[in-house]
């Protein structure tokens, strides 16, 4: 008896998602070598599962896919559980999220603790400006570049470049005794962070399965609020500490360090190899990760992968990059998925967190705590704490659900704030606020409560959603459709970072949070309407979803049926790679 690959067939068509959803609802297991009591089908629609005799020519498993190209990934899907493999890549790959958390965060402190350090005087206000804003600039910088980056060099061999220019950022940072060469040496370890906030991600949400692509992609975040977290931790400990600013920086080499060995000894993603025409290292990858798959099941799956990566039309790399944005921006699923990308980035920054952060202090020492880093930790620790909730949800309750709960929950806490501000009074003199009422403030309360409420909600949707942007974008337009995301998060940054000041002395503090509220009102709307639900879905029918719209309706059924399909075959306890095995 020869083996039998279970494979997909599907007439579904692919032009049309309702139907494609509305086919998906049977899903038929059938084969020559099942025991009878094996042979049926499994009718999700009414929730039984019916077992109806086999026909001759039903002779091999089936399974209905709800599109053409999606041959054997729901069947590879049945079988993806969380090998050490694919925990070892995520968590050596989400570093790269901690130094963007940490280097992001130290900077803060280490500006308090810098003193005269630098040219033996104390730095102006617009000269810390600068510093910080450094790694944003360079983030922003090249996060440009660094999508066609990866699909030119590999997702690995760009990791390993960001972590060049960590150790090149930190060095000089630490010997600095100028402004000049402080500011150089963020603005290089900013190239990094804009390198490693596109391509983790990216990596991730590439090697993960599907069912927990989400929470596998937060862990990146994790790492980054964590990195935050521990940046104001070490920062306070560090402030009264001589050079203790040196120090801070210094310890960023360590997960640095950490992260290009281990890279050194692990492979890249198989979508990559594959997209290099590599199809024995991307078989092997694939076979690290799914250690109870058979052999042929990863062979189909190889070969979805190769189907799937219609590689862009060009001679040379420049001629190959402009058909790669020309296709991002004619094919009408990669332009819906870039309005959603980018429109999840900005939201993410014009929301305000990031100036909330950094206003909290003077927040805080209205009612008493005078001490900002401490102020910076709870707001912080917040900020991790949720992305943990998101991290538990972001599968089980869905992307788009955990959207629309923080949303409004943000819009809320914002509203309160601005409130309380009117009522709290804030003058400025220069660019320092000072508080009219002095002492014990109940408004002060309120703003501080409010503040952490407005944490909680960010950390659990918008803070984390949007790096989830990978599984918008088809493989041959992936890498430059994250990039204009992520180009869009830092530009987001930088603005808001350089404008927040100006925006608290012109329109007062009731004013800034206000407007910050009606944005989030308004994203509510975005993403009420355009933000389709993608949990447990296959980065490939990502596509088929966002094609003649952003069918948030169909995106919701297709979700379900997904959760369902695999909650009854582990009901079952049905392992179809097994009984092949077994048949052999
Ligand atoms: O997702 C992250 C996270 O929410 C951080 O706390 C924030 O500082 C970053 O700007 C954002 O991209």
């Amino acid at each position: 008896m020869g083996i039998h690959i279970p494979y997909l067939t599907s007439k579904t068509s692919q032009s049309n998602v309702g139907d494609a959803v509305g086919n998906a609802d049977s899903v038929e297991f059938n084969s020559e070598h099942d025991s009878p009591s094996k042979r049926g089908k499994i009718t999700l629609e009414s929730h039984e599962i019916q077992r109806a005799p086999a026909s001759d020519d039903e002779d091999r498993i089936q399974i209905k896919p709800v599109n053409d190209e999606d041959d054997t990934s729901v069947m590879i899907t049945f079988n993806q559980s969380l090998s050490p493999f694919i925990i070892t890549l995520t968590f050596v790959a989400s570093i790269s999220g901690f130094m963007f958390g940490y280097d992001t965060g130290y900077i803060s402190s280490a500006l308090i603790s810098i003193g005269t350090d630098l040219d033996h005087k104390v730095l102006t206000y617009g000269e810390k400006e600068i510093v910080t804003a450094a790694t944003s600039l360079g983030a922003l910088i090249t996060s440009i570049f660094a999508g066609t980056a990866a699909d030119i060099f590999g997702r690995k061999r760009c990791l390993m470049g960001s972590n060049l220019m960590f150790v090149i950022g930190a060095i000089l940072q630490v010997s600095a005794h100028t402004f000049w060469q402080m500011a150089v040496g963020r603005l290089i370890m900013g190239f990094g962070v804009g390198i490693g906030s596109l391509i983790a991600p990216l990596f991730i949400s590439e090697i993960a399965p599907k069912m927990i692509r989400g929470r596998l992609t937060v862990i990146n975040s994790l790492w980054l609020t964590g990195g935050q977290l521990v940046a104001y931790g070490c920062g306070a400990g560090l402030n009264y500490v001589n050079n203790g600013w040196r120090i801070l920086v210094g310890l960023s080499l360590i997960p640095t360090a950490v992260q290009f060995t281990c890279l050194c000894f692990l492979p890249d993603t198989p979508r990559y190899y594959v997209m290099k025409g590599d199809l024995a290292r991307a078989t092997e990858v694939l076979k690290r990760s799914y250690t109870d798959t058979s052999e042929e099941i990863i062979e189909r799956k190889v070969e979805e992968l190769v189907t799937l990566n219609q590689s862009i039309p060009g001679k040379n790399v420049p001629e190959k990059v402009w058909n790669t944005i020309k296709e991002l921006h004619t094919v009408p699923s990669n332009l819906r998925a870039l309005i959603i990308g980018c429109g999840l980035q900005a939201i993410q920054q014009f929301t305000g967190w990031n100036s909330l952060m950094y206003f909290s202090g003077t927040i805080f020492e209205t009612v008493g705590f005078k001490n900002s880093s401490a102020v910076s930790i709870i707001v912080s620790g917040t900020n991790f704490i949720f992305t943990l909730v998101a991290f538990f949800s972001i599968d089980k309750i869905g992307r788009r659900t955990i959207l629309l709960i923080g949303l409004p929950g943000m819009t809320m806490a914002l509203v309160v704030c601005s409130i309380a501000f009117h009522f709290l009074g804030i003058k400025f003199d220069g660019a320092v606020a000072v508080v009219v009422s002095s002492g014990f403030s109940s408004w002060g309360i309120v703003i501080i409560v409010f503040i952490i409420v407005f944490a909680a909600f960010y950390a659990l949707g918008i803070g984390t959603v949007p790096w989830q942007q990978s599984e918008l974008f088809p493989q041959n337009v992936r890498g430059i459709g994250t990039s204009y995301a992520t180009a869009t998060n830092w530009a987001g940054s930088l603005v808001i970072a350089s404008t927040f000041l100006t925006m608290l002395q012109n329109i007062t503090p009731a004013g800034t949070f206000a407007f910050f509220a009606g944005l989030s009102f308004l994203s509510t709307i975005f993403c009420y309407f355009c933000y389709p639900e993608l949990s447990g879905l296959e980065l490939e029918e990502v596509q088929t979803i966002l094609k003649d719209g952003f069918n948030i309706k169909a995106s919701k059924a297709l979700a379900k049926k997904r959760k369902q399909q695999v909650a009854r075959v582990h009901e079952l306890k049905y392992e179809p790679t097994q009984e092949i095995i077994e048949d052999i």
